[in-house]
């Protein structure tokens, strides 16, 4: 299964970009111990960048590049980010194999849910067209109401090691659906494949800063998205520890009251949406 880990920088604003302060991490692949690459580390000063540049993505053209696209212009990007998971399922296997240790099998397997789940959300997005100011009848005919979906803007997505694309892409795909601009920061033990999705996304040609992806430790990068003024939703897949420091920055944010923070913590089956 030897195949080379392609080194890669952040992915900020559609560009690979170095850390800040230059910092990296090994890869080690956990059946063997050797190191077989290393990913960048970012800190606050990346993910100040990175949501500066989601927070303009949404208003690219005025927002019609993305937030108020249609969502059957959303669904392309989403469609053909996964034809090229598919085209790419091989490598981006064995990659995630190397990197988190799971069983060739079992990541050739979830490659396959990635692409099928972009779909899924390509589908939902272009459904969200027909809806879009659905009529809501009112007892007086003097009021007008009608529902009106937009998105609810930059949003954190904060991931763990153990299906490191695939639990990336329940939060990326749903984000980029809804047309929120986001920023993805995988699990530091194994985030190969998520720099993969990076580079799918430079291949599609997704619009600059609708996507961008920072490796790093959770207390150096995932803490400061977690805590940024201007993310307005996060959420997480992880240990009970961890989601519980993300619940307290955000409440110091007030996001929790504000239906902002979802947490799926590490008791099976558990979703807490406030
Ligand atoms: N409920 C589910 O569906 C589900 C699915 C998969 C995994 N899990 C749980 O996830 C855990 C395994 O994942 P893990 O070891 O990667 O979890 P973890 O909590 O250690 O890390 C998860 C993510 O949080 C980041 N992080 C760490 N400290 C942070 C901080 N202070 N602020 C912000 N981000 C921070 C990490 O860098 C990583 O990206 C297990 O407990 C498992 O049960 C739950
Ligand atoms: N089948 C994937 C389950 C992921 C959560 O742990």
């Amino acid at each position: 299964m030897a195949i080379p880990v392609p080194s890669r920088e952040l992915f900020i604003d559609g560009e690979w970009k170095a850390p800040v302060l230059k910092k990296r991490i090994p890869i080690i692949n956990p059946s063997t111990q050797q190191i077989i690459g290393d990913i960048p580390a970012a800190t606050k000063e990346d993910v100040d960048l990175a949501v500066a540049a989601a927070k303009s993505a949404l208003s690219h053209n005025k927002g019609a590049d993305w937030s108020s696209a249609s969502g059957s212009v959303r669904a392309r990007y989403l469609r053909a980010i996964a034809a090229k998971i598919t085209e790419k399922k091989t490598e981006l296997g064995k990659l995630e194999a190397l990197d988190s240790g799971k069983p060739l099998d079992e990541t050739l397997w979830d490659m396959d849910d990635v692409a099928g789940c972009f779909n899924y959300y390509a589908d939902l997005a272009e459904n969200l067209d027909e809806k879009q100011k659905a009529p809501v009848s009112l007892p007086m005919e003097t009021f007008k109401s009608y529902v009106l979906k937009e998105p609810i803007g930059v949003v954190g997505l904060i991931t763990p090691w153990n299906y490191p694309l695939l639990i990336a892409t329940w939060k990326v795909a749903p984000a980029l659906a809804a047309g929120c601009a986001a920023i993805l920061k995988p699990s530091e033990l194994a985030s190969v494949t998520c720099l993969e999705l990076a580079e799918i996304c430079r291949e599609v040609g997704l619009p600059r800063g609708v996507l961008n992806i920072l490796t790093g430790l959770g207390p150096e990068a995932g803490a400061p998205l977690a805590s940024h003024p201007d993310v307005d939703k996060i959420t997480f897949t992880g240990s009970n520890a961890t989601g519980s420091k993300i619940m307290t920055a955000a409440a110091q944010l007030v996001k929790v009251f504000l239906g902002s923070i979802i947490c799926k913590l590490c008791v099976a089956n558990i979703v807490l949406l406030f």
